[in-house]
């Protein structure tokens, strides 16, 4: 079975449109891959550009160079260079994404934003509340929040409809930008759980972990962005 993501070469500046087309290199030479079962944690101080792979990996943000490449259904291709609907097929099937902040939509409930994922891979709708119910009983939600929208919901509850949409897909790659990060520590072991659980089933996870603690308990291998830093040569 192909690796699931190999990372080679990526490069990305940002280009400041407002200030006279200044260009900020970010990273470069970026590379690294993930197997199937293993969590790779990208570390490295504020600024160095975590969150910017983790949006480069999922398509949030293009890339100026390398090639980023899944096992998408069996075959393997290039979210770096790849077509708009093909990178949305990838998110629907294969790459899932765990924001730092939920986007909410007006007038969703968040039993319906949780259940959403599995509508969208053919789940009836019976089913894919049911199981989104359960989900969200394992975050602590309580059931009262479920029929409401959750522009409203604090933080931490906020977060934890994020992560309740982010895991209840089987997708084989998930991408987590500081999924604990609002959450106390409680909800915080749930998700050291939940992520026990995607490696056992063999899923590849980037993540972001700030917290020292949940890092070093889901972790299986650092990746220093540092060394990606432009201007530093590579290891
Ligand atoms: N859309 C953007 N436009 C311009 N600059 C950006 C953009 N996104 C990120 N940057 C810049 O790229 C650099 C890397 O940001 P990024 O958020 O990837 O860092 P990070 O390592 O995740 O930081 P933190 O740990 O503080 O979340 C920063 O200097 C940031 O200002």
């Amino acid at each position: 079975m192909p690796t699931p993501l190999v990372v080679s070469e990526v490069r990305k500046n940002f280009v400041m449109h407002l200030r006279g087309g200044l260009v900020l290199p970010v990273v470069s030479n970026v590379g690294f891959s993930v197997a199937s079962g293993e969590c790779a944690v990208l570390s490295g101080p504020s600024g160095i550009g975590k969150s910017s792979i983790l949006k480069m990996l999922y398509g949030n943000y293009g890339v100026d160079g390398g090639q980023i490449l899944v096992n998408h259904q069996g075959k393997v291709l290039d979210m770096a260079s790849a077509a708009a609907r093909t990178v949305l097929d990838v998110r629907r099937k294969t790459m899932g994404y765990v924001s730092q902040f939920l986007r909410t939509v007006p007038r969703v409930a968040a039993i319906d934003v949780v259940a959403e994922p599995l509508l969208a891979r053919g789940v009836a709708q019976e089913e894919a509340r049911e199981r989104a119910g359960r989900m969200l009983s394992r975050l602590n939600l309580p059931e009262a929040l479920w029929q409401l929208p959750p522009s409203t919901f604090s933080g931490g509850e906020q977060q934890r409809v994020n992560i309740a949409r982010g895991f209840i897909t089987d997708h084989t790659i998930l991408l987590l930008d500081e999924p604990t990060a609002s959450l106390d520590a409680a909800n915080s072991a749930v998700v050291e759980e939940l992520i026990a659980a995607k490696k056992a089933a063999g899923v590849a996870i980037v993540g972001i972990f700030h917290d020292a603690d949940v890092r070093r308990k889901v972790a299986d291998r650092l990746i220093d962005v540092s060394a990606f830093s432009p201007g530093r040569k590579a290891a």
